[in-house]
């Protein structure tokens, strides 16, 4: 079968980057990117490029080269639906704030949404790729809703979990350590998943296309990112271990990332981890292996998330404790706020719970982070319910220049790697803050030895 038209449901931080990479790469097909947030869609419209709603290091380029060619962004989901032949779904899959399974459970909602909205436009056969991350055993689910039209349309369902990071969301598309695609054992399966790997192909190696089962497809995506972020709760671990028997995280990290079986990636010690995704895709696996009865698996990997928890709390316990126990009406600021540099992207970042903590004991906190907005920051904080949006307002402080931020400042806390805070004019900060003056650093990028010559009382994490 010739692909000709593909169309994604969901224009959000993986449905975007996906799509454009696959306009790039595939002129001939046409690739149409459909959601309900109009506010999305018309700032993916945006005649600069340089607006559109996700940042990614390349992805203004490549949307100015595919868009208005072969690269469509639109609200008109029907159409979308009725005229492709490839429908990938990758809306989002929220841990669930109610009812069963609640603070745990993949809320699909979404997903239901889409997959009735496709019941209901399709007049031909389609496939149908759960682009987003999913129980196991979804698909089902959505062949059931699908299949129970009627109306004679044929519907095969894939398996196409995406494991590009932010940040590095262009590369990882354009180079994939693996494209994995989960589908039937049927003839009818085995087309639609030739019909995913030729479009694939057009880019991307034939031994680097995996093929299984959706079942294996879907639970590889949740054990990939479990894995992932139980390397960092391990070295996380070892980094409180460090701070009390005078060994460094630094050097334990490499010592061990030497050992191939290991490897040397992922072993970065910091404040704890964040991002949309990690917390949510641990805490589905383990509301899946509760519901199977298997409670030593379930607890296993959520000590992963509690791991997490305790660096980020004790992150914000040690600067209380360290500006002798109060910091109270005290000026602290924040460098970095998104959950990882090279994004504006906030979603569970570890400096949402710091602040949380600090403005408890009645710190103000000034933030500066090159792509976040004080609108964003105090939304993020809104959405914990601590307390009110007048309160959050009167604790936060954001300027557009990182050394105002800092000016009279009694410590700095560094919450995001950002490279350009390495290379700020660590002397004129000093200079201008509260002595003795104090850094926190969350994630082990500043020079302790120059930092500590110039006069700081310089303080990194897991040594
Ligand atoms: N953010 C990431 O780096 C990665 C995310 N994922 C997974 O991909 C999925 C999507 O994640 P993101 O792109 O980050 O989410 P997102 O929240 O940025 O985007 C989802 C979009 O879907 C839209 N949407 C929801 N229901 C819709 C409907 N019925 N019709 C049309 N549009 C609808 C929303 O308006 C939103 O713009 C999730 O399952 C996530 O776990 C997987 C790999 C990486
Ligand atoms: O499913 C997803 O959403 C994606 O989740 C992660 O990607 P992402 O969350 O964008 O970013 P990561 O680079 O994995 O970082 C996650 C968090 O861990 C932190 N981290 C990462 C690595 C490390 O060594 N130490 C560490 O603290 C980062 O700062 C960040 O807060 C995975 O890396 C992707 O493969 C996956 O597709």
């Amino acid at each position: 079968m010739e692909i000709t038209k593909i169309c994604c449901i969901g224009a959000g931080y993986v449905g975007g980057p996906t799509m454009a990479v696959i306009a790039q790469k595939c002129p001939q097909i046409q690739v149409t990117v459909v959601d309900l947030n109009t506010e999305r869609i018309l700032a993916w419209n945006d005649k600069n490029t340089e607006n559109i709603p996700i940042y990614e290091p390349g992805l203004s380029e490549i949307v100015a080269e595919a868009r208005g060619r072969n690269l469509f962004f639109s609200t008109d989901v029907e159409k979308a639906i009725d005229e492709a032949q490839i429908i990938f779904i990758s809306v989002n899959t929220p841990t669930k704030t109610y009812g069963k399974g609640k603070g745990m459970a993949a809320d699909l909602k979404y997903i239901e949404l889409c997959a009735r909205q496709i019941a209901k436009v399709a007049k031909g056969d389609k496939i149908v790729v759960e682009k987003s991350t999913l129980p196991v055993r979804t698909a089902e689910a959505i062949k059931s809703i699908l299949d129970s039209t009627g109306n004679g349309v044929q519907f095969q369902i894939l398996s196409n979990p995406e494991f590009l990071a932010e940040g590095t969301a262009v590369q990882d598309l354009l180079s994939p350590d693996r494209i994995l695609i989960g589908g039937d054992y049927s003839v009818e399966g085995q087309k639609a998943i030739k019909a995913l790997v030729d479009v694939y192909s057009n880019w991307v190696s034939p031994e680097k296309i995996l093929t299984t089962n959706v079942w294996s497809s879907e639970l590889s995506k949740l054990t990939a990112n479990a894995f992932l972020a139980q390397r960092i709760s391990s070295i996380n671990a070892m980094s409180e271990l460090c701070e009390k028997t005078g060994a460094d995280v630094n050097e334990v990290a490499r010592a061990i990332g030497m050992d191939s079986r290991i490897g040397s990636k992922f072993l970065k010690a910091s404040v704890g981890f964040g991002g949309s995704c990690f917390q949510k895709d641990i805490l589905n696996l383990v509301y899946i292996a509760k519901s199977y009865g298997l409670n030593e698996v379930a607890d296993y990997w959520e000590q992963v998330i509690i791991m997490n928890d305790h660096q980020k709390r004790r992150f914000s316990n040690n600067i209380v404790q360290t500006l002798y126990n109060t910091v109270a009406d005290k000026k602290i600021t924040f460098l970095g706020w998104a959950f990882k540099k090279d994004t504006n992207d906030t979603r569970e970042s570890a400096a949402i719970y710091v602040a949380d903590d600090l403005i408890n004991e009645h710190a103000k906190i000034a933030v500066f982070d090159p792509k976040v907005s004080r609108k964003k920051i105090l939304s993020d904080l809104d959405y914990l319910e601590t307390r009110t949006l007048e309160e959050n307002e009167k604790s936060i402080f954001t300027s557009e220049d990182p050394y105002l931020s800092c000016e009279k400042a009694h410590a700095i806390a560094v919450l995001t790697e950002w490279d350009e805070f390495v290379h700020y004019d660590w002397q004129k900060i000093y200079d201008g803050m509260q002595k003795p003056a104090f850094v926190f650093d969350g994630r082990n990028i500043l020079d302790k030895t120059k930092l500590e010559a110039i006069g700081f009382v310089y303080q990194a994490i897991g040594s």
